[in-house]
């Protein structure tokens, strides 16, 4: 019988990635780290012979700079597309049309599940096409995923493609399982808001530096005053549950009356903080939308 490692697959299942950048590299060290996948097990398609290389040099065997010839040799393995939206075209271009993936995971930004579909007419239909948003924190195993699929119940099979997914996902953090609709949205969030999270942490150490605190001493503080506050929420250690209660009690605790912290909180909100915050999470997702729209021409 084939050996399976738990993740309801054999273990010799090939896992392809098409594109080899940080997202492909996050998702592969993690599921290695948590032994989802071996090595031997995974193929890489790159545009550059330098990427090509530098895979190798990692151990990896199965590097291809030609996408056809990847999935020529695997068919029938399960696919993760992790190139720029950009480049889904020319990547579609160099798709086999007599492959036949078990299923696909896609965790590019603004392309949706329909167009995914049209634009792989030979490989949809009985294919489950998944799309997963991971995060920049994937690399280090504290990802915040999500997930979406449409449900199909001609394909055979398809809830053991989604349970792969969500545990692959795992491997790198969490995963929320929502509907399309909300991806977009919820991408703004998981995906883009690290990007303004450091943008936070580094004008947090601008101020202390402003203020004559040493530069490393304040980014250090920084970078954990926001963990710290983050693990708060997630951790009902704190006494503070998630699911129920409003971010405010935990805002209110730190702002003694007459103290400091509300005197921020002032300055906050007068230079229009939570509307910067609202209108980048809109914007992102709105720019997810405008893409979408873009594909389907
Ligand atoms: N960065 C992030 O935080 C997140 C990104 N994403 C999504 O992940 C996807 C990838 O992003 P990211 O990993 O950051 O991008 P990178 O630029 O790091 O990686 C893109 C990869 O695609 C390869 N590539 C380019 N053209 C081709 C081609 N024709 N055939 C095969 N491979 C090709 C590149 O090769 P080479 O190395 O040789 O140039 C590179 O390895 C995007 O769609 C993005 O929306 C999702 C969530 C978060
Ligand atoms: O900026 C982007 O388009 C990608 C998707 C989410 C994070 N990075």
């Amino acid at each position: 019988m084939t050996k399976s490692s738990g993740n309801g697959f054999p273990d010799s299942t090939n896992l392809v990635f098409i594109g080899g950048g940080n997202m492909a590299a996050a998702l592969i060290k993690g599921c290695e780290k948590k032994e989802f996948i071996r090595k031997e097990n995974v193929s890489i398609s790159v545009q550059t012979e330098k990427s090509a290389q530098k895979w190798r040099n990692q151990g990896y065997q199965n590097v291809f700079t030609n996408t056809l010839e990847m999935l020529d040799k695997y068919p029938t393995a399960i696919y993760v597309i992790c190139v720029k939206p950009q480049v889904f075209e020319e990547v579609v271009s160099s798709w086999p049309v007599n492959s036949r993936p078990r299923f696909i995971i896609s965790v590019m930004a603004g392309v949706p599940l329909k167009t995914l579909s049209a634009k792989l007419p030979f490989v949809s239909g009985n294919t489950t096409i998944i799309r997963l948003m991971p995060n920049v924190a994937s690399s280090i195993g504290s990802g915040a995923s999500t997930l979406c699929y449409e449900k199909n119940e001609k394909i055979d099979d398809q809830a053991s493609s989604i349970e792969y997914a969500r545990k692959f996902a795992e491997c790198v953090g969490t995963v929320e399982i929502i509907p399309e609709r909300c991806f977009n949205a919820a991408m703004a969030i998981g995906g883009s808001s690290p990007a303004w999270t450091f943008m936070y942490i580094e004008s947090l150490a601008d101020g202390a530096v402003a203020q004559g605190l040493g530069r490393a001493e304040a980014k250090r503080l920084a970078a954990q005053a926001v963990l710290g506050a983050a693990q708060m929420l997630l951790n009902t250690d704190s006494g503070f549950d998630i699911e129920t209660q409003h971010f405010a009690l935990l805002k209110d605790k730190v702002c003694s009356p007459g103290g400091t912290t509300i005197e921020g909180v002032r300055a906050l909100e007068k230079n229009g903080f939570r509307s910067a915050v609202i209108e980048a999470v809109v914007a992102a997702s709105k720019k997810a939308d405008d893409m979408a729209k873009m594909m389907e021409k």
